[in-house]
């Protein structure tokens, strides 16, 4: 603005120098310098749209009452290419939302039409000029809508593609990715709120030999099977239940005790049994049945993500080397 001032001040007639000044620096700068106070506002972003359509079309029409008040003291014809910068500046640099560059170019062309249809500021070029400035602003009116669509359609993008790398495609599940991540969450707020974690390792029986017997494909029903029952069983918003890899899956869940974590261990094996879902391939056994392993524990700042891990995949193994179909809670491990 500062540019513009000093040049425009070389050029514009001594008589309008005063309105000059005023609409300048009485007027658009004050009010800029408002806008700019109100960005550091907490809350700015919220009222960002209002906000800077409010202040550009003040600063828009400081600058029609210059052109008016250029006209009626000097019949000096004072430039009007300042409305469609300032419309630029607001649609593409401050980023004014499509629905508010609406609003701002219809009161943009409404007040420069007032001043072509009331003063003979531009003579013969004044419908040329309105016709300039409209659809000058119609046309970055255009260009707004169409960064909106792509920018949603980005973020859309973006949005699927986040999911995409969170989510195991087979069972739906969080991935092991997106597991690592949540359990460091997970056991930062059980440390804060001084509750307890447990964490569930669960692995298919003898699936090899079902894949063998039975084919890929079943393999893969039989895994969406156990995704399905963990999700059915551990239901609450502070479970995570991942697929870990292959068919070993984990669960954790906050806010339960050792006693209430064997019962929904045990409500695992319970649902396998009712499902009865044939096995009997290799050294299996007659129905698909899992394992698991599980460590329930009060968090503290000592907690650590990987020795829970550890524990938990021990007292699975325990639980395989027990004969399988069997969960094995990591505090009888040494009793075992
Ligand atoms: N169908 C299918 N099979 C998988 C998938 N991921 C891993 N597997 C199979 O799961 C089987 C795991 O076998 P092992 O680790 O030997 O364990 P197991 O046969 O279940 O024996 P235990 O765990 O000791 O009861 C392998 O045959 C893998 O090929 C998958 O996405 N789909």
């Amino acid at each position: 603005m500062m540019s513009f001032i000093i040049a425009d001040l070389s050029v514009i007639p001594e008589a309008v120098k005063p309105v000059y000044l005023t609409s300048r620096l009485g007027m658009q700068f004050p009010i800029l310098a408002t806008f700019f106070a109100l960005t550091f506002l907490p809350f700015y972003q919220k009222i960002h749209d209002v906000v800077l359509c409010i202040s550009l079309l003040l600063v828009c029409y400081a600058n029609y009452w210059l052109i008016v008040q250029c006209w009626k003291i000097a019949e000096f014809s004072f430039s009007y290419e300042g409305t469609l910068l300032y419309g630029l500046f607001c649609m593409f640099i401050m980023r004014l939302s499509f629905k508010f560059s609406i609003i701002f170019v219809l009161f943009t062309i409404l007040g420069f039409a007032l001043i072509i249809f009331s003063y003979p500021v531009y003579a013969g070029f004044g419908m040329v000029n309105l016709g300039f400035v409209s659809l000058g602003l119609i046309i970055s009116l255009i260009g707004v809508k169409q960064i909106e669509n792509a920018f949603g359609r980005f973020q859309q993008l973006n949005e699927k593609l986040v999911r995409l790398n969170q989510i195991d495609q087979l069972t739906g599940l969080y991935n092991r990715g997106a597991l690592e991540q949540q359990f460091d969450l997970m056991l930062s707020v059980s440390n804060r709120i001084g509750t307890s974690i447990s964490v569930f390792m669960i692995d298919l029986d003898n699936f090899k030999d079902f894949n063998d017997g039975h084919g890929h494909l079943r393999g893969d029903e039989v895994i969406q099977t156990q995704a399905e029952i963990l999700r059915q069983v551990f239901n609450r918003e502070t479970d995570t239940v991942a697929r870990y890899g292959g068919e070993e899956f984990i669960v954790i869940s906050l806010g339960i005790n050792a006693q209430a974590s064997e019962a929904l261990a045990a409500e695992v094996l319970r649902e396998w049994v009712r499902r009865k879902i044939k096995h009997g391939k290799g050294q299996g056994q007659d129905f698909v049945s899992c394992s698991i392993g599980l460590i329930s524990t009060q968090v503290d700042k000592e907690t650590q993500k990987k020795h829970l891990i550890d524990t938990a995949d021990k007292a699975l193994y325990a639980a395989k080397d027990k004969g399988r179909a069997r969960f094995i809670n990591a505090d009888n491990l040494d009793i075992l």
